[in-house]
C-alpha cells in the first residue's frame, strides 16, 4: 500500500488511499464437521495469507455516492461485493461521505483464493479508516460476516485455525513458505460444492495442535474433483513436484515448494491453458496496521 496520499498537504485528513493489497489465502487444510439449521456448514480450516492479490484505490467523495470506477467482467457494479461492503459501512454507521473506488483484478474469480471476499475485507478496513467510522476489527469481522464467511478471516489478517462458519479464529504459528498455486481455467460457485449430496459432513473435530500442514485433506476436494475434472488433473500435475491439493471451495490448487526458484520452475512448465503463479506466505496483513 503506498502511504496515504494527502489532497491538502498541510490540513491532515486523509482522502485517498491507493495500491491497497487484498491478498489471496488458501486453506492448508478443511474439515467439514457439520451443518446448521440455516444451511450453512460447520468447518474446521486453517487460513493462510499469501503475499499475493488484488489491489484497491480509495478516494473520499464528498457527495455520499459509492462508485466502482473499475469494470469486473461478468459483476455488474450493484452485486459487487466491494461496493456491498462500503455501502453496508455507510449504512451501518451513518456516514455522510461516498467513495470512488478502482480494483485491480487478478485473482480468478471462483478460484477458492478468497478474491472477492478479500476485496471486501480490505474496502471495509480502508473506508473505515478514510471515513473515520472508528469501528473496530471484531466490529468490521461481524459486518463482513454478513457479506461472505471469508471476509472476517482477512479483516483477522494473519494465518488462522478457524472454526464456526469460518469466523471463530485462533492464531496459527507456521514458518514462511513458497507455494504454486495453479488455476485450472474453471470458476466454481462454493454453493455448488456446498449443497452437493456427496459431501460428508461429519468429519470428527480436531484440536489445533493436531493440525500438520504435511497431513491435511479438504473435505470439499473430492466433490469438486467429480463435477470439475479439470480440477482433478491439476492436483495430478502439479503432485508430480510436491503434495498438491485444492483451496476452498476449488477451483484453485496449490502446493508447497522449498524455494521461489523451484516454484518458478514450476510455473514455467504450466501447460498452457492453465494458469500458474508463485506466492509466497505473508505475515500480516498490510491494511490492518491502519487500524480504525
Ligand atoms: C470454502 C471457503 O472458501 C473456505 O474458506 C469458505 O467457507 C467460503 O466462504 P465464502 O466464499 O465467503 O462463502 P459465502 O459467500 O459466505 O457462501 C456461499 C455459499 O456457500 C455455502 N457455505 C459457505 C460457507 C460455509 N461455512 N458453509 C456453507 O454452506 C452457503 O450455501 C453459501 O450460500
Ligand atoms: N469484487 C469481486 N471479486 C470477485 N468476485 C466477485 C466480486 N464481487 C462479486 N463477486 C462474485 O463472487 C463470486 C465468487 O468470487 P470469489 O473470487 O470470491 O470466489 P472464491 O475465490 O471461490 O471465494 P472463496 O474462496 O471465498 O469461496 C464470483 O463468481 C462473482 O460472481
Amino acid at each position: 500500500m503506498d502511504s496515504a496520499t494527502l489532497t491538502h498537504p498541510a490540513n491532515p485528513p486523509v482522502q485517498q488511499l491507493r495500491g491497497c493489497l487484498a491478498p489471496a489465502k488458501l486453506n492448508l487444510f478443511l474439515h467439514v464437521t457439520g451443518r446448521r439449521a440455516d444451511g450453512y456448514h460447520l468447518l474446521q480450516t486453517a487460513f493462510r495469507l499469501l503475499d499475493w492479490g488484488d489491489t484497491l484505490d480509495f478516494s473520499v467523495r464528498e457527495d455520499g455516492q459509492i462508485r466502482r470506477l473499475s469494470d469486473l467482467p461478468g459483476v455488474p457494479e450493484e452485486e459487487d461485493i466491494v461496493i456491498r461492503a462500503a455501502r453496508l459501512l455507510q449504512q451501518s454507521t451513518h456516514c455522510s461521505a461516498g467513495a470512488d473506488i478502482t480494483v485491480h483484478k487478478v485473482l480468478p474469480m471462483g478460484g477458492g483464493l478468497g478474491g472477492g471476499s478479500s476485496d471486501a475485507a480490505t474496502t471495509l478496513m480502508a473506508l473505515n479508516h478514510l471515513w473515520r467510522t472508528g469501528l473496530s476489527a471484531e466490529q468490521l469481522q461481524a459486518l463482513g460476516l454478513t457479506l461472505g464467511a471469508d471476509v472476517p478471516f482477512f479483516i483477522y489478517g494473519r494465518d488462522a485455525f478457524a472454526e464456526g462458519v469460518g469466523e471463530k479464529f485462533q492464531p496459527l504459528h507456521l514458518d514462511p513458505a513458497c507455494y504454486v498455486v495453479v488455476s485450472p481455467g474453471v470458476g466454481i460457485s462454493t454453493a455448488e460444492i456446498f449443497s452437493s449430496k456427496d459431501l460428508t459432513r461429519d468429519s470428527v473435530p480436531i484440536k489445533i495442535a493436531d493440525f500438520t500442514a504435511s497431513h491435511a485433506r479438504n473435505d470439499l476436494q473430492a466433490v469438486a474433483c467429480r463435477k470439475y475434472p479439470e480440477v482433478a488433473e491439476a492436483i495430478d500435475w502439479l503432485a508430480q513436484f510436491a503434495p498438491a491439493r485444492m483451496t476452498g471451495s476449488g477451483a484453485c490448487v496449490y502446493a508447497a515448494v522449498d524455494s521461489e526458484a523451484q516454484a518458478q520452475r514450476i510455473v514455467d512448465q504450466c501447460p498452457t491453458r492453465w494458469q500458474a503463479w508463485k506466492a509466497i506466505s505473508l505475515a500480516q496483513h498490510p491494511m490492518s496496521r491502519l487500524g480504525g
